[in-house]
């Protein structure tokens, strides 16, 4: 791999990808550092509970975030479920860490410890509900298991011994009772999460963006949730706010190293790389 502007970093492969980059390592100081929790910063494991944020992701968030305008972690969980799972609360470095959990619909704050939520969705209760009956009556796969979100509820089939198949035999029941209750699917990496509209991971990172007065972006994702949030940094971009896209690759999803300006293979990677931006910064 060729490096910029050292041995330690990589090189984008698009013209906007080497801007982006250069405009963090110019400016840090006014640049936003956004990455995804599940699949970028926790390697994707079969039981949701048991994710935990890679070993050195702690380590290389305490280096950059002061070196940088805002670290934010932007993801699908609960917030406090994020800051649980990643050990974000009380970490020296950490402690202008943001968490946007719900695709943003929540918002953990380190400097406060608290976290600050849209009001709930009648339609998840109610969807909830029915939610057993619908998968009996669709047959879903035995090892379909159910995620408690709050104010969503996610059914994963990760642990079915086709997760694929037992994914595609849910698509339209879910997409129906997502309807009739007001809700949106949104699909990930073999999960499905009814939750409601109005919000998603582009429209928290362009306001933490523009509230916190960026000059530059970053955002690492994995997964589909993460496209808006692409879109997101593309319309910065055409707006005169230099921006990177990093894909933390997978066998799973391909759309995203199709629009990232760099993809690395996998959470170790992503971690690695966040590392050396925070090494190649002035302290
Ligand atoms: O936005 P993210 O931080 O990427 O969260 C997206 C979903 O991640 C979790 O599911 C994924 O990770 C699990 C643990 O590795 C894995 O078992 C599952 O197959 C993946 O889809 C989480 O459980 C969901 O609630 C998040 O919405």
């Amino acid at each position: 791999m060729s490096s910029y502007p050292d041995d330690s970093l990589p090189v984008p492969a698009t013209a906007a990808g080497r801007e982006g980059l250069a405009a963090i390592l110019a400016r840090p100081r006014t640049a936003v550092v956004a990455v995804d929790f599940d699949g970028t910063l926790a390697p994707i494991v079969a039981d949701p509970e048991q994710a935990r944020a890679h070993p050195d992701a702690v380590p290389a968030l305490a280096e950059l975030a002061p070196c940088v305008g805002s670290v934010a972690v932007v993801t699908g969980r609960p917030a406090g479920v994020a800051v649980r799972y990643g050990g974000f609360a009380g970490v020296p470095g950490l402690d202008r860490l943001v968490v946007l959990g719900h695709y943003g619909a929540e918002r953990w704050d380190a400097r406060t410890g608290e976290v600050r939520a849209a009001p709930e969705h009648p339609g998840v209760a109610a969807a909830r509900a029915e939610l057993p009956g619908v998968l009996e009556r669709a047959g879903a796969w035995p090892g379909t298991w159910i995620e408690e979100k709050g104010r969503a509820v996610a059914v994963h089939t990760r642990r079915a011994t086709d997760p694929q198949a037992a994914f595609d035999a849910l698509v339209d029941p879910l997409a129906d009772l997502a309807t009739r209750h007001g809700l949106v699917v949104e699909p990930g990496r073999m999960v499905l999460e009814l939750r409601p509209p109005g919000m998603d991971k582009g429209e928290a990172l362009l306001e933490h963006v523009r509230a916190t007065g960026a000059g530059a972006v970053l955002y690492a994702g994995d997964d589909l949730g993460d496209l808006p949030a692409f879109a997101a940094v593309e319309k910065l971009r055409a707006e005169g706010v230099p921006g990177l896209l990093v894909c933390s690759g997978s066998d799973e999803v391909s759309t995203l190293a199709a629009r990232a300006d760099l993809t690395l293979p996998g959470p170790a990677a992503v971690v690695g790389f966040l590392a050396s931006l925070a090494r190649a910064l002035p302290h």
